[in-house]
C-alpha cells in the first residue's frame, strides 16, 4: 500500500435514519486490519452496519469507502471490493445449481462466458468440490450451502468479506471446518458474532450499542468488557431489559 492510500475500510461519521429514527449514529471506522469483529446485543445495529459496509444500504450522513470505492453508489466496482455472507444461506442463494450460483456474481462483474467457466471450475477445485458443479443446491446441507455462498463471494475476489453470524444453525464440526476455511483466507474479514470465542486472535473489535460504537479497540479488552456486561445483564431478573 502506498503511504497516501486511504484505509481499506473507511467509514466516516456514518448515520442511517430510516423512518427518521436513528439505527446507526456517528460511526467512524478507518482501518487496514485483517480481522475485525463486531459484537453487540440483539437489535444494536450490527446487521445494518454489515449491510452499510457491503454497500447494500445507502447512508443518510457520512461516507463509506471500501478500497476507495463508494460501495452503495458504484455497485459493479463494489462487487470486487466487498462481499457479504448472511446468516442464512437461503437468503443469498438464487440459482438451482452450484455452478450457476457461483457464476452469477462473475457475470455481474462483466466477465466473459469463458472467463466465468474457468473461474467457477477453479473455485470448485480450490475447495475439492468439482463434483458439486451441477448439484442441486437445495439438496445440500446448510453448511454446504454456506460454503457455496462463500465460494460465490470469493469468486468475485473482494478485498473485504463481511460475515453476519455465518455459523448460526451450523453444528460444531461444520462450524469448525468453516471457521478454518475463513481463517486461511488472505483478505480482510469483518465478522459479526454473538460468540466472543470466534474472535480469538482478531486484530480489532467494535462493540455496538444502540447504533453507536460503545467500544473499539484490541480484541481482548473489548471482548472482556463486553462479556462482563452481557453476563451481568443476563444474570439480572428484569425481563423488561430483554432486547427488543
Ligand atoms: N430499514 C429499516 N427501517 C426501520 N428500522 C430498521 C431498518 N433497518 C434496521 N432497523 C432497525 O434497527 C435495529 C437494528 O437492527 P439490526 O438488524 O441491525 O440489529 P442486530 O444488532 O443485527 O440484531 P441481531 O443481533 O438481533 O441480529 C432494529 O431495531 C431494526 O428493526
Amino acid at each position: 500500500m502506498s503511504p497516501t492510500a486511504p484505509p481499506l475500510i473507511a467509514l466516516r461519521d456514518v448515520s442511517y435514519l430510516p423512518d427518521s429514527e436513528p439505527v446507526l449514529s456517528d460511526i467512524t471506522l478507518e482501518t487496514d486490519a485483517r480481522r475485525i469483529g463486531i459484537v453487540g446485543r440483539n437489535g444494536s445495529g450490527k446487521t445494518t452496519l454489515a449491510r452499510v459496509i457491503a454497500g447494500l444500504v445507502g447512508v443518510d450522513d457520512g461516507t463509506v469507502r471500501i478500497g476507495g470505492v463508494d460501495v452503495a453508489r458504484d455497485r459493479k466496482a463494489a462487487l470486487g471490493a466487498v462481499g457479504i455472507l448472511f446468516q442464512n444461506p437461503d437468503h443469498q442463494i438464487i440459482f438451482p445449481t452450484v455452478e450457476e450460483e457461483i457464476a452469477f456474481g462473475l457475470a455481474q462483474q462483466g466477465h466473459s462466458k469463458q472467463e466465468i467457466k474457468t473461474a467457477v471450475s477453479a473455485m470448485l477445485n480450490r475447495f475439492d468440490k468439482a463434483h458439486w458443479a451441477e448439484a442441486a443446491i437445495h439438496q445440500l446441507s446448510q453448511g454446504q450451502r454456506q460454503l457455496v455462498c462463500l465460494m460465490s463471494v470469493l469468486a468475485m475476489a473482494p478485498r473485504v468479506i463481511v460475515l453476519d453470524e455465518p455459523f448460526a444453525g451450523l453444528d460444531i464440526p461444520t462450524t469448525r471446518q468453516l471457521a478454518r476455511v475463513l481463517d486461511s483466507l488472505d483478505l480482510c474479514l469483518v465478522l459479526i458474532t454473538h460468540d466472543p470465542a470466534m474472535l480469538d486472535g482478531y486484530d480489532r473489535v467494535l462493540w455496538i450499542e444502540a447504533g453507536r460504537i460503545l467500544q473499539d479497540g484490541a480484541a481482548e479488552p473489548v471482548l472482556k468488557a463486553f462479556q462482563e456486561q452481557m453476563l451481568q445483564l443476563g444474570d439480572g431478573d428484569d425481563l423488561s431489559d430483554l432486547a427488543s
